[in-house]
């Protein structure tokens, strides 16, 4: 969520007199202020700073704002939900019309008036702000606070895109509770809650790297992408993680395997599969069944090496 007093607003624009008129009308707010007098510079920053908002000069030296605006639209990877708030002194409703139609959020025309600047800004961050907590509730789980089956989704196929890019694993594995309808039935739903609460503590705890997602794809089955990762390092950590949920002791007097509440695991990796999503996740479904097949509390790879 952004706070509106530490919003990053970045300022582009060719004549030094005109960025300080901006700066001097935004002093009195707690805004983060950067500056780019041309396009070169307006992508570094971009691709640098987590910018929430751009006021963007139409005429720069090395191009033009509308071709900018339209860059900046189709890069992913600078921030999706920015806005950006056209500053020009020719009047032009073909061009504004444009501008609004190639993704620009808003149109101010100079001289600037500073208290038309601070509101249009405003109403841009609130904007900001709302569209962020939507996409919050779209991704997160609620029960949990772990990432959503779309968010998965998502970033599965992010993860596959760039490890096939650059050459490197991903490592996909399925969690599964073991017999956890037993548990709901003798201790209650709520209780079956805390316990889906408590196992995404303890996958959380483990997810250490920033390549490490995890997520709740489902009832009582979580899933954990590890970028950079093959399967026989997926497996050392599938174990590592069967023993931090161990470690937290939840007494499951209704299972087959132990006193404590377990979970089973099916990992598919990139290297003995593909970067198929499809395949990717059927074949981590599968093992996940084998890991069930064999006693549950275990893990099984598709990778038979990793599991020697
Ligand atoms: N408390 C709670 N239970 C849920 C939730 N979503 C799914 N469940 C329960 O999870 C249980 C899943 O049971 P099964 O799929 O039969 O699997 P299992 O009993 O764990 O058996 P194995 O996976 O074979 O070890 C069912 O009882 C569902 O009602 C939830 O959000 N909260």
């Amino acid at each position: 969520m952004i706070n509106k007093n530490s919003a990053k607003i970045l300022i582009v624009d060719d004549d030094p007199n005109q960025i300080q008129v901006v700066i001097s009308h935004l002093q009195h707010f707690d805004y983060e202020l950067f500056i780019a007098k041309n396009s070169a510079d307006t992508c570094k920053v971009l691709a640098n700073q987590h910018i929430d908002l751009v006021l963007l000069d139409i005429n720069l030296p090395d191009g033009n704002g509308i071709d900018l605006c339209r860059e900046i639209r189709s890069n992913h990877e600078f921030n999706d939900n920015l806005s950006i708030v056209f500053m020009t002194s020719h009047h032009s409703n073909e061009q504004e019309a444009k501008g609004l139609s190639i993704g620009a959020n808003d149109y101010i025309y100079k001289p600037v008036n500073a208290d038309v600047l601070a509101a249009r800004i405003n109403v841009q961050l609130q904007q900001l702000r709302k569209t962020k907590l939507l996409s919050h509730y779209a991704n997160v789980d609620a029960l949990t606070e772990l990432g959503n089956r779309r968010a998965f989704d998502n970033q599965l196929q992010l993860e596959l895109k760039r490890g096939e890019r650059e050459g490197v694993p991903v490592s996909l594995l399925t969690l599964d509770i073991d017999f956890f309808k037993a548990y709901n039935d003798n201790y209650g739903h709520p209780q079956g809650d805390t316990c889906l609460r408590d196992v995404a503590a303890a996958i959380k705890s483990e997810c250490r790297r920033p390549s490490d997602f995890a997520f709740r794809v489902g009832g009582e089955e979580f899933s954990i992408i590890l970028y950079n990762t093959p399967a026989s390092g997926a497996l050392l950590f599938a174990d590592k993680l069967r023993v931090a949920l161990i470690d937290k002791a939840i007494p499951h007097e209704y299972s087959e395997v132990s006193n404590l509440v377990t979970m089973s695991v099916g990992i598919s990796d990139t290297l003995s599969g593909s970067y198929n999503i499809v395949e990717l996740i059927a074949s981590a479904d599968d093992m996940l069944y084998k890991a069930k097949q064999s006693g549950r509390n275990n893990a099984m790879s598709n990778d038979w090496f990793a599991a020697i």
